[in-house]
Parts: structure tokens; sequence; C-alpha cells
């Protein structure tokens, strides 16, 4: 998968973050999601590949686009995509940060097709890879990381989703001293943060979505950062779900390649409400300015496109707005 492929994907996210950020605050999550999904599915049509969605919206008898299984694309080289329109339903709908509009893309058979279930986690950033187990103790991975990045635990600040859940980590994580940044919403772009200097963020920790997991392995592993992960079914129906997309070992540990196998990834997300790292997407009189980044495992690159969309000039965009 080439530079110009992985710069082809930016239309489709900056599509999705246009047409999802109209609906910034105003309390409908479903209609934010929604706009991104129409958004995103017309866009890969001008992308030549011949994507398979393996992470989307749902099975097929419950997301009518971006379903699991679904082919997407003008035609071409043969890739898997695992797709968020929109990552961070809620964070749009309060005007939150840290929405964005996320894919992942490997070549045909490069992505676990994680179930939509709960996983556990555990992210970091490239000074920490190796470092990090998800068996061990939360002090425990917060000394090795505080050792790695060559400073105190009391100088870490990780980030945990606020949920009753993590209550046992927040507690271990404060006994420890470490400073906690915890968020409302979507786990994917503190994920993508950890691995990047001057973000203010060193480890993500806790349980959120499974496809969010591999979307954030996916980024992960172009950072060169590292990720531990775990399965968490809830019930026999979430075990179910697991072996019957091919997962025989729910409990195992996953690792980066355990999720985004082999030699070639890309991925790229754009802001859809302001982040740490990336701005949201601002209007103007007949235009928007997005701001995305696009990372390709095989060189390493990591770019960032401010890009600035004449609605005039573009249809797709035109048609969302
Ligand atoms: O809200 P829960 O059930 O704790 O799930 C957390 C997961 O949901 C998300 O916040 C995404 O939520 P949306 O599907 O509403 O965008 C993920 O980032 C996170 O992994």
């Amino acid at each position: 998968m080439d530079r110009e492929l992985a710069l082809e994907f930016v239309r489709v996210t900056e599509a999705a973050a246009i047409a999802s950020g109209r609906w910034m605050g105003k309390g409908e999550k479903n209609a934010a999601d929604g706009a991104a999904v129409d958004a995103m599915r017309e866009a890969f049509d001008s992308v030549a590949i011949s994507g398979r969605v393996v992470i989307g919206e749902g099975e097929m008898d419950e997301a009518p686009m971006l379903y699991i299984g679904e082919e997407v694309g003008g035609g071409g080289m043969e890739v898997d995509i695992a797709v968020d329109p929109l990552e961070g339903t809620n964070l749009v709908a309060k005007g939150l940060p840290g929405s964005i509009a996320v894919l992942a893309i490997a070549p045909r058979g490069g992505l676990l097709h994680a179930p939509d279930m709960y996983m556990e986690k555990i992210c970091v950033g490239p000074k920490a890879a190796g470092k990090i187990d998800i068996n061990a103790p939360v002090a425990e991975n917060l000394k090795a990381v505080a050792t790695a990045l060559d400073r105190k635990v009391e100088d870490l600040t990780i980030v945990v989703l606020d949920r009753e859940r993590h209550a046992k980590i927040i507690g271990e994580a404060r006994e420890a001293g470490a400073r906690i940044k915890l968020i409302t919403d979507g786990d994917v772009s503190p994920a993508i943060n950890v691995a990047i200097d001057g973000t203010g963020v060193h480890m993500l920790i806790g349980t959120g979505g499974a496809p969010e997991g591999v979307i954030a392995a996916a980024a992960l592993k172009c950072l060169g950062g590292d990720m531990q992960a775990r399965l968490y079914p809830e019930n026999q129906a979430d075990i179910d779900r697991a072996i019957k997309m091919g997962i025989t070992d729910v409990n195992k540990v996953l690792t980066i390649d355990d999720m985004v196998y082999g030699e070639d990834a890309f991925f790229v997300a754009t802001a859809i409400t302001q982040g740490d790292l990336l701005n949201g997407v601002r209007y103007f009189g007949g235009g928007a300015r997005t701001h995305s980044i696009v990372m390709r495992y095989k060189s390493g690159t990591v770019r960032f496109v401010d890009a600035i969309h004449k609605f005039e000039r573009k249809p797709l965009f035109v048609k969302r707005v």
C-alpha cells in the first residue's frame, strides 16, 4: 500500500468529520453518527480500492451502511478496513473535545475481526514499548512507564474512561501518585496521543470497545508505540460472537501484532471536535477547515493534513451541510 493510497483515505475521514461536525452540541448523537456514516460511505466510492469493512457499524442486519462485510471503494487493491465514522458520539452531541472520524487499513486479512464487546487495554508510546504488562498491577506498569520516560510516577499523566468499572484502576493509580485525566468518552484519540510527544499524556488504561481497540492498535503500530489488550466478554453471547468471528481463545493477551498483522497498515483520522493533537472542524462562509493525521507503518511517516475545503468545488462536502 503506497503513500498515494494513504492520502486518498484522508478525503474519506474529512468528509465524515465535516458532515458530523455540523451536529456539534445539538444533543443528537445518532444524527451526528448518521451524518458521518453517510458521508464516509459515499466518499469511499472515489477511492481506488476494493475494500472490505471488517470493523464497522454492526452486522448487516443492524446497519444499513458500513456494515461488517460490506464492500466499499471504486475498485483497486484489495484491502480490509476498520471504520469508525464518528468515534465519540456523545462528544459531538455535547460539543466536548476528542471526537474523530477514523479508519485503519491493511491488506486483505490484515486486521483482527474484533467483535462488538468490551476489551481491556493498556497503551503507551514508543519509549515505553515492551515495558507494559496487562497482567501486572497498575502501580507496576506506572513504574515501568515512568522509568522508560526517565521521570517519576508523579510526573506521568494517564488517561482513563470515567466509568464505575474503573474504580480499582483509578484508586491504584492515585495511590501510586500518577496524575489522571478522566475522559467521558472516546478512547481512540488518547491512545494516539500517548505515543506523540507534547500531548501531555503517557498511558491509556482501562476497558473500552474492542473495535476501537483494533483501530488504536493500528495507530500505535504506525507510531512505534505499544499496546496490550484482552477481550472482556460479559456473557456467553459475547463469547459465541467472538468465536464466530474467528477468535478461539477469548482470554488471550493480544499484542499489537495480534490485532494488526503484517508489515503494512495505514491509520487516518480527522478531528471533529477540538482535540489535544488535532483541531476540530472549523466552518466559514462557503467552506470548512479540517485537521487530520495520516500514518503509514511501512515508512513510519506521520503526516498532519491541514486542509481548507471550498464547498462550491466539492459537491460531496456541500451535500452534507
Ligand atoms: O461508553 P462505554 O460503554 O463505557 O464504552 C466505551 C467505548 O465507547 C466509546 O467512547 C465510543 O462511543 P461511541 O460508540 O458512542 O462513539 C469508545 O471510545 C470507548 O472505547
